[in-house]
């Protein structure tokens, strides 16, 4: 078996430098161009990765690690998983990623704890596993044209099962994996990735068992390439001896998230993630030539803590970034360099047994400038940039009890029962984003565009008087993003101009850079929700983002403890409540949908997240008077693990996801005993949903909780929907509920 190269990456984005990814998946999908032209990007953007990451220095290229939407719904139409109803349409691949006329997609949800999308593999009876090895072995052959030798990558058996609830079927998996390695070996392929990151988190004894059965048995295949194991997002904990004990000749961890390996690795290679693939900032190399000497193997080989699918392409798609802040920063290609460099140094420092750790940073800076061609400027040091300590913490206070301030809101609010609201966007039009690329490239005025803007939020609150919503929203039409807003209006953050990482699909974001101390040097959307106020005599909705969503959505500074981080952004948020309060709005949401995402995958480290991640949201809205209503938002409906914290934000309202889980998050929220809002329509579907099925899913609901508490709203905010959709789907919300509220005993 020829040795592992020296340097590698788990993965690279794929979108594209300039989402060019994104442009052909969509023209696709609206029918101006043709699969072959989609066909054409990839493998454009495939070339170019291979060619810049060889340029660059690296070693050990990875391949199938594109994808033209997911590389989990690659892995089950790799091992046949596609079901049945899909199998006629006419690009069943992507029916089962984004659905067809009349064909729901599969379910989509994030991968451990990014805030990527995969879509579910769905596992059953009837399906039948058969190996379509068509995508890697292409990739192979494409490289290889080009002149590269790659490793193909592909989620391994024991995640992609976990993730479709389906281990009992691991045997029937293991025939296809076996005759992939088989095609690879045929191929002249000398090692295969596959990835487990499932392993870092907590396995039961039955699941490690898996794990050792499935290598055990796939490291005994007769032909077979080199077995690379990658896990990442943790520790291996206990699966690490588990993996250690099968043939399996190459295991990645990751030493950023997790310690240096104390198992017996000296058989084996230890592909060694030291490189952050979840952040944006440059390594230290005197932390991670300290972590690669520490560990003990066959063979050390320098890698990414994951795949750069997280991060964004390149710096160089950023000169408008201060001088300083861009010193300290690595995207895509910088972290390639830096895999390099730290390769080179820690081979110089193993050749010389007199190196200290110092001269081999010297090395390593010296290499990693040369690496990306530029002109040595800022070198990257040892030291962390002096921190100045967080702002004091504003003092802390608790809101009344529920009763007192629930008695005080309904004398001041006087709705109805079942009030209806919604949850703050409305449609995104073209013309709105066309304003904002207008005040960018300098035709559109600041103020002309704020004209708009307020014109926008006229619209919305007519538009709601007139379907007779109870509780109104301004529609966020200032907003470009929920948490990106927020970033460009606070200290502390820097924005990007081409810092796009994949949400899912086609969708990007561009995460916003959280490197210094944050505040809030003037109001943020008080102007607005003020202005929305003043033209209506309903009640209107401030809406703000939570401290914890404007976070996990950013890339943060990792020289203070999270927990600081979002403090500081808590205390910014309560100045904003109070503000809004003192401009006249009665009611304020602030939406907390990510904080299910940051919870840690072990449960061990699960209970000190929840209590400061609680406490940070009640620091943001314990400013608030009793007469003033605090909702909050969360839109997903796997919500078992944070139940107790949903409780503990001791919102006056929740409006949480249910369309789609019915039933099953009415039983979990029924105990809170304050308001609640379960969404009556899912927005994720252009679907308008009939009046008749409307009232049939609220009358289940008051069912299950008492009338008095229960709120009228859709699931999520309606930006991604068009104003026809949502009139009609609201017209249909309002009209079923005056039917149930008609119905009420008086
Ligand atoms: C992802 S949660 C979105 C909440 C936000 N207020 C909206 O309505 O768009
Ligand atoms: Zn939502």
């Amino acid at each position: 078996m020829s040795s592992f190269p020296t340097s590698t990456v788990l993965g690279y984005p794929r979108i594209g430098p300039r989402r060019e990814l994104k442009r052909a998946l969509e023209s696709y999908w609206s029918g101006r161009s043709t699969r072959a032209d989609l066909d054409r990007v990839g493998a454009g953007l495939r070339e170019r990765t291979w060619r810049r990451l060889a340029e660059l220095g690296l070693d050990g290229l990875p391949s199938n690690t594109f994808s033209l939407y997911d590389q989990v719904l690659d892995t089950a139409v790799l091992l046949g998983a596609v079901p049945e109803r899909y199998r006629d349409a006419a690009d069943p691949y992507f029916a089962m990623a984004r659905g067809t006329e009349g064909l729901a997609p599969l379910r989509m949800t994030k991968w451990f704890d990014t805030n990527y999308h995969y879509i579910v593999p769905e596992i059953g009876p009837d399906t039948v596993f058969k190996l379509d090895a068509s995508k890697p072995l292409g990739e192979v052959r494409e490289a290889r044209a080009l002149g590269f030798e790659t490793r193909p990558v592909v989620v391994g058996p024991v995640t992609f099962l976990l993730l479709g609830s389906a281990l009992d079927r691991l045997d029937e998996v293991l025939g296809c994996y076996e005759e992939l390695l088989a095609a690879l070996a045929a191929e002249g392929v000398a090692w295969v990735q596959l990835d487990e990151p499932a392993l870092v988190g907590d396995r039961t004894p039955g699941e490690l068992a898996a794990v050792r059965a499935a290598y055990e048995r796939l490291g005994s295949a007769a032909a077979r390439p080199g077995l690379f194991v990658a896990s990442y997002f943790g520790d291996l904990g206990e699966s690490l001896p588990v993996l250690a004990g099968t043939p399996v000749e190459a295991i990645g961890v990751d030493l950023v998230r997790g310690g240096v390996p104390v198992a017996d690795l000296t058989g084996k290679t230890v592909v060694a993630g030291v490189v952050s693939g979840r952040d944006v900032w440059r390594t230290s190399p005197g932390r991670a030539l300290a972590a690669l000497d520490a560990v003990r193997a066959a063979r050390v080989v320098v890698s990414t803590s994951c795949s750069l699918l997280h991060v964004p392409y390149s710096l160089a798609g950023e000169p408008g970034l201060e001088p300083e802040l861009r010193g300290r920063l690595a995207f895509a290609e910088e972290k390639v360099a830096e895999v390099v460099a730290l390769a080179a140094a820690h081979a110089a420092a193993r050749a010389s047994a007199r190196a200290s750790a110092r001269a081999s940073a010297r090395a390593f800076a010296r290499a990693s400038t040369h690496a990306l061609g530029s002109a040595p400027g800022v070198l990257p040091g040892d030291d962390q940039p002096s921190v100045a300590l967080p702002p004091e913490p504003s003092p802390s206070q608790e809101r009344s009890p529920y009763a007192v301030r629930a008695a005080a809101q309904a004398a001041h609010l006087r709705l109805p029962p079942l009030p209806t609201t919604t949850i703050g966007s409305f449609p995104q039009t073209g013309e709105l984003r066309a304003a904002r690329a207008a005040v960018a490239a300098g035709t559109l005025s600041q103020a002309g565009y704020e004209r708009r803007v307020e014109a926008e939020i006229e619209r919305v609150i007519r538009v709601q008087e007139r379907l007779g919503l109870d509780v109104l929203v301004h529609g966020e039409p200032e907003r470009n993003d929920m948490v990106q807003y927020f970033a460009e209006h606070l200290d502390g953050f820097a924005v990007t101009t081409n810092g796009w990482v994949q949400s899912y699909g086609s969708r990007c974001t561009r995460p916003p850079i959280l490197h210094g101390d944050v505040a809030r040097p003037e109001p943020i959307t008080v102007r607005w929700a003020g202005y929305a106020q003043s033209l209506t005599s309903q009640p209107v909705k401030g809406m703000l983002t939570g401290p914890v969503t404007i976070v996990a959505w950013s890339f943060v500074r990792d020289d203070l403890p999270l927990r600081d981080v979002v403090l500081q952004v808590a205390d910014a948020i309560g100045q904003e409540v109070r503000d809004l309060e003192a401009a006249g709005l009665s009611i304020i949401q602030v939406d907390e949908p990510a904080l299910r995402e940051l919870l840690p995958l072990r449960r061990s480290a699960q209970a000190e997240y929840l209590e400061w991640a609680v406490a940070a949201y009640r620091r943001a809205t314990s400013g608030a008077s009793e007469r003033t209503q605090i909702h909050t938002h969360l839109c997903y409906s796997d919500a078992d693990q944070i139940l107790a914290a949903i409780d503990g934000l001791d919102a006056d309202v929740t409006t949480i996801e249910s369309a789609r889980s019915g039933a099953r998050i009415l039983g979990a929220v029924s105990a809170f005993g304050r308001g609640l809002g379960p969404g009556v329509y899912d927005i994720h579907s252009p679907r308008v949903p009939s009046a008749e099925e409307v009232e049939s899913l609220l009358r289940r609901t008051v069912e299950a909780l008492p009338v008095e508490r229960v709120w009228v709203n859709p699931d999520c905010g309606l930006k991604t929907r068009t104003y026809e959709e949502v009139e009609a789907s609201l017209a249909n919300v309002v009209t079923a509920t005056r039917r149930l509220r008609s119905a009420l005993p008086h």
